[in-house]
């Protein structure tokens, strides 16, 4: 039996590629940023080709760092920031135009011209989704629209239109001489194209966005064959997973039991919570989104509370600010005071997005006085992820009527001990992080594991999870609530600004 699965997590920041054991053990890892790319205010791209060699270059190092050859590698799985839209020419592989971030909020007009028809939850029924610069399907019909001959190629056949799994799929499983278009059901359930039920495109959604059928690639599962790599980075190894990052990381912490939940904090937050299989509606600002679906069995769905801007806030204070040098450097800084000084920072870069879906919105800083210090800033921007993710919390608990006796965190600021001390704090619930941190990685490993036989069944996965760290809440309950009240207020301040 080959020794390894191989997966590439393809994030907003950066593109990995680790290598997993059978106890699901990270044994090496490759990893690269790329270029973000900020043409316009509230514009963000991507240079598809630039992660296209970066997830080259970066199995290359993961491969070097374990010594393995592909006949050790049993499977790839693939994770990939989700909604972020590319398109590119089937006959030369050359992109159209840089990849539309998830972030990017050029499509603000169209979101408010499809508003003012219907409103704001027009197509939710069908996709789960509310009207927002956020998902594919508007991108895609920006690029249509803007992008000169895209829309005669596309009527053609000769465009295609990919989230950042189905571009790598198809140069990995052989490109311009017959790469695999395809992508899985928890990715296609993010671009608003896709009917929930029937788990196909959805006829109505592409009239709506004017969108031609003949680009979009086939959806399938989310761990099975899809097809072998061409490469000669890993020849013959089989495709076999492919996952949406924060899919992949509900995988990765094994909540496979309805009612399990787990809150991603990387660029933005991502809290996650299984419904099972049947679908469940939000009357309080979450999406319904699939979870996974593994070969042969029936899709999962979930309830989900995405958070635009988490990690993204920290790094705006790095490069933009100039306050700090890391990101792991805002934890010394916020450690220089003992609480935020009355400061609120709200982070609405991108409008805001659950539970309140303000594309309104802008950020603001409130509460400022002369006592307020660069300390209490860098406090407030920690504080900022965690009242987010209260308010998504509530909103989760009054949508599936559980009340979380625990959370099951992962992502690049959990290293951050005060975020999560305070996050436990601020939700009067434990926190809890597991062993094997690269959860999203994990994931994709283990949904193409159990394609190829690596893995049996989720049993065997469960029983990789393990409790490495638990933070337990000490707050007093009226600091909490008036912390709380001071954010809501906060909150409030950036509505209404474009
Ligand atoms: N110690 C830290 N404290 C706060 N934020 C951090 C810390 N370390 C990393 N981050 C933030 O976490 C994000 C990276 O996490 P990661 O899970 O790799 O993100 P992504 O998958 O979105 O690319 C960055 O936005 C970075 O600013
Ligand atoms: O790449 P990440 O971890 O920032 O995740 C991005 C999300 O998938 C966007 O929906």
């Amino acid at each position: 039996m080959s020794k390894y699965i191989a997966a590439i997590d393809q994030g907003t920041t950066s593109t990995r590629c680790i290598l997993f054991n059978h106890q699901g053990q990270i044994v090496s890892v490759g990893q690269k940023e790329h270029s973000q790319i900020y043409p316009n205010p509230g514009w963000v791209e991507h240079n598809p080709v630039e992660i296209w060699k970066n997830t080259l270059e970066v199995i290359a190092l993961a491969r070097i760092q374990a010594s393995a050859t592909s006949a050790d590698i049993a499977a790839i799985g693939i994770t990939n920031q989700r909604e972020t839209t590319v398109v590119w020419n089937k006959r030369t592989g050359r992109p159209y135009y840089n990849a539309l971030v998830w972030q990017d909020t050029r499509t603000s007009d169209l979101v408010t011209q499809f508003e003012k028809e219907g409103g704001l939850n027009r197509f939710r029924e069908k996709t789960g989704l509310p009207l927002s610069t956020y998902f594919s399907g508007l991108k895609l019909k920006w690029l249509l629209e803007n992008v000169t001959n895209l829309r005669e190629d596309a009527e053609k056949g000769e465009a295609l239109f990919g989230n950042m799994d189905t571009f790598l799929i198809w140069h990995l499983t052989g490109g311009v001489q017959g790469g695999i278009h395809v992508t899985d059901v928890s990715n296609a359930s993010r671009t608003q194209l896709m009917n929930l039920r029937s788990l196909q495109w959805d006829a109505d959604m592409l009239a709506a966005y004017d969108i031609p059928a003949q680009m979009l690639p086939e959806i399938r599962s989310s761990s099975e064959v899809y097809g072998h790599v061409t490469n000669e980075i890993l020849p013959g190894v089989p495709v076999a997973g492919d996952l949406g990052d924060q899919h992949a990381a509900l995988v990765g912490q094994t909540c496979f039991t309805p009612g399990m939940a787990k809150n991603t904090y990387g660029t933005g937050c991502f809290l996650v919570m299984n419904t099972g299989g049947e679908l469940k509606t939000s009357e309080n600002g979450l999406l319904s989104t699939i979870a996974y679906q593994f070969a042969g069995q029936p899709v999962q769905y979930a309830l989900e509370g995405s958070v635009a801007v988490t990690g993204a806030l920290v790094q705006w204070v790095r490069d933009n600010l100039g306050l700090i040098d890391k990101s792991s450097d805002i934890e010394t800084l916020a450690r220089t005071v003992q609480d935020n000084g009355g400061a609120y920072f709200v982070p609405a870069f991108s409008g805001l997005y659950a539970p309140y879906w303000r594309n309104d919105a802008r950020g603001v800083i409130a509460g400022l006085t002369r006592y307020v210090n660069k300390g209490h800033i860098a406090r407030a921007v920690l504080e900022a992820t965690a009242y987010q993710t209260l308010d998504v919390v509530r909103a989760m608990e009054q949508d599936s009527g559980i009340t979380l006796a625990s959370l099951r965190v992962d992502g690049g600021m959990v290293q951050n001990q005060l975020l999560m001390q305070f996050q436990a704090d601020i939700l009067n619930t434990q926190v809890v992080a597991p062993t094997i941190a690269e959860t999203t990685a994990l994931g994709a490993a283990y949904a193409a594991g159990l394609a190829v036989g690596y893995w049996q069944n989720i049993d065997e996965l469960k029983q990789n999870w393990s409790v490495a760290h638990t933070w337990n809440p000490q707050m007093e309950e009226p600091q909490r609530t008036n912390l709380h009240k001071g954010w809501q207020k906060a909150v409030t301040k950036s509505y209404d600004w474009v």
